[in-house]
């Protein structure tokens, strides 16, 4: 953000970073097992800006001081490439072994200014839009295979199963983009695609297990690669058996075809998957939990009233304001990635909605997107769950302060930024699968999350049918 106030620097950023090595290692462990973290930090320093460590950080990882960002004001600095780089940040402070991707640096972990950056962005942008009119089609013949799976179960005594494995989001992705569906045969698992990406954030990651599991295993040292070499194979040899169309479609733009091959695996399996099957367990969890006024007839009446006699098209979406309000108030209260960093490449004054700082290059800037979100300079109520809040002129404003693609909502990913490819398309997906559920089923209830790291399964303890 430009200093467009001339708002006077009157202090250092508040915060420390502790002795070396201990201080990075005392905020790694208040991080994931205290409480209010960032909260008390920024009460107790009077700033929603400041110093602290984030996890990993050393001795095994490298240096994690970071200035953190807690408001709106200050967080889009981190989509200012003439302020900061986002070159090696995708993961954080830490970049995993080249060897999870084929020992490529892949496209996520490029600064923009990488010429590699726009050849695999165009390339990533063009796998999206090739297959732009099966999208639909695929994702609802796979969420009626899916249909048919829970009814099956449901019939059996036990409660089991998540009501959104990522099952769906597997068999749409392969089917579309590699004309193959992976679930067939168990060719591809989601067990194994969560094997080959957990180790690579596993640093940065809580996955809820006890301090003396998850501190010496996975916040310690890196998880080497080896590990799990066999089932990144799995997936190579499919892509490669099944990915020629979309592999070819990174000549154009002068990527090798080896190169293409382990960009398109980490597109479609940690960008993709990965993100989908953190949101759609959140979505319907929170609309599951929602007990203001009946938000579930509301959205089954609009859904049906929209499609008529019609088919489930992107024109019909256009009938669902409240579907597609729903789908931005959780991308806004739950962001799927909470964590966005960027390192200062020039010495720069960066203002908070009450003060001013003195940035000096070389210092990491680190974004905890849940609390800039739900700042309540600019969202009313902020905590609470709204899923009007994004209807109408007004609603439709409030959608530049959403960021979890990184980037405003009302921005458009392109080679110059570095925010997500993928934006438009998950919005689309996501409303159209809500969209179809509610064609199919008359109400839902979800109970708890039953296991928690990059993904939920949140066992569905009602499920009716359409009367
Ligand atoms: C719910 C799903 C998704 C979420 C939550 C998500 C979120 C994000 C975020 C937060 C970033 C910025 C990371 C950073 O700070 O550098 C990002 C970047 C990226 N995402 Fe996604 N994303 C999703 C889906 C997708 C899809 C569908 C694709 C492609 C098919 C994709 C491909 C990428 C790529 C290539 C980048 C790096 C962009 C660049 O280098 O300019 N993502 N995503
Ligand atoms: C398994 C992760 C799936 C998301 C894929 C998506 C965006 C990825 C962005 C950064 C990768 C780091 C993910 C850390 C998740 C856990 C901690 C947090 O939340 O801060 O790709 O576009």
């Amino acid at each position: 953000m430009s200093n467009d106030r001339n708002l006077e620097v009157k202090r250092e950023v508040p915060g420390e970073y502790g002795a070396p090595i201990l201080g990075a290692v005392l905020d790694r462990l208040d991080r994931f097992y205290g409480k209010n973290f960032f909260e008390k930090r920024r009460d107790e320093y009077g700033s929603t800006v400041f110093r602290v460590n984030m996890p990993p950080g050393p001795p095994f990882f490298p240096d994690s001081k970071v200035i953190a960002l807690l408001d709106q004001k200050s967080f889009p600095v981190l989509f200012d490439l003439t302020k900061v780089s986002k070159k090696d940040v995708f993961t954080g402070t830490y970049v995993p072994s080249t060897g999870f991707t084929g020992g490529y640096r892949v496209l996520p972990y490029l600064g923009q200014e990488e010429p590699k950056h726009a050849q695999l962005k165009s390339y990533c942008m063009d796998i999206l839009s090739s297959n732009h009119d099966r999208w639909i089609p695929e994702l609802r013949a796979a969420a009626a295979a899916g249909y048919a799976e829970w009814d099956a179960e449901r019939n059996k005594p036990k409660k089991s199963g998540g009501l959104l494995g990522g099952i769906i989001a597997l068999r749409f992705l392969t089917k579309t983009v590699l004309d193959k569906d992976a679930t067939e045969g168990n060719a591809l698992t989601e067990t194994g695609i969560k094997l080959w990406t957990a180790p690579q954030i596993a640093p940065v990651l809580n996955a809820g297990l006890p301090a003396v599991i998850q501190e010496p295993l996975l916040h310690t040292a890196p998880i080497p690669f080896i590990i799990v070499a066999p089932e990144y194979q799995k997936i190579v040899r499919f892509f490669k058996a099944n990915g020629e169309r979309a592999v070819s479609l990174a000549v154009p733009h002068g990527i090798d075809p080896d190169e293409a091959l382990h960009n398109l695996i980490f597109f479609i399996c940690f960008n993709t998957f990965g993100g989908l099957t953190i949101l759609w367990p959140a979505l319907f969890k929170h609309v599951s939990d929602f007990n203001e006024f009946d938000l579930q007839a509301e959205l089954r009446e609009e859904v049906r009233r929209a499609v008529g006699g019609g088919g489930l098209d992107a024109a019909a979406l256009g009938g669902m304001p409240l579907l597609q309000s729903t789908v931005y108030e959780v991308l806004r209260i739950e962001p799927p990635v909470q964590s966005q960093y960027g390192r200062a490449k020039v010495d720069f004054v960066l203002e908070t909605h009450v003060e001013a700082f003195k940035i000096k290059a070389g210092e990491m800037l680190y974004g905890y997107q849940p609390l800039v979100t739900r700042d309540p300079v600019v969202f009313e109520e902020p905590e609470k769950f709204k899923p009007r809040r994004f209807m109408g002129e007004e609603g439709q404003r409030l959608l530049e302060h959403v960021f979890w693609s990184n980037g405003p909502e009302t921005g458009s990913p392109s080679v110059d930024n570095k925010q997500c490819p993928g934006k438009n398309f998950v919005v689309l997906v996501t409303r159209i699968l809500f969209a179809d559920f509610f064609l199919h089923y008359d109400s839902f209830k979800l109970g708890d999350v039953s296991i928690s790291g990059t993904s939920s399964v949140y066992p569905c303890t009602e499920l009716k049918k359409r009367a």
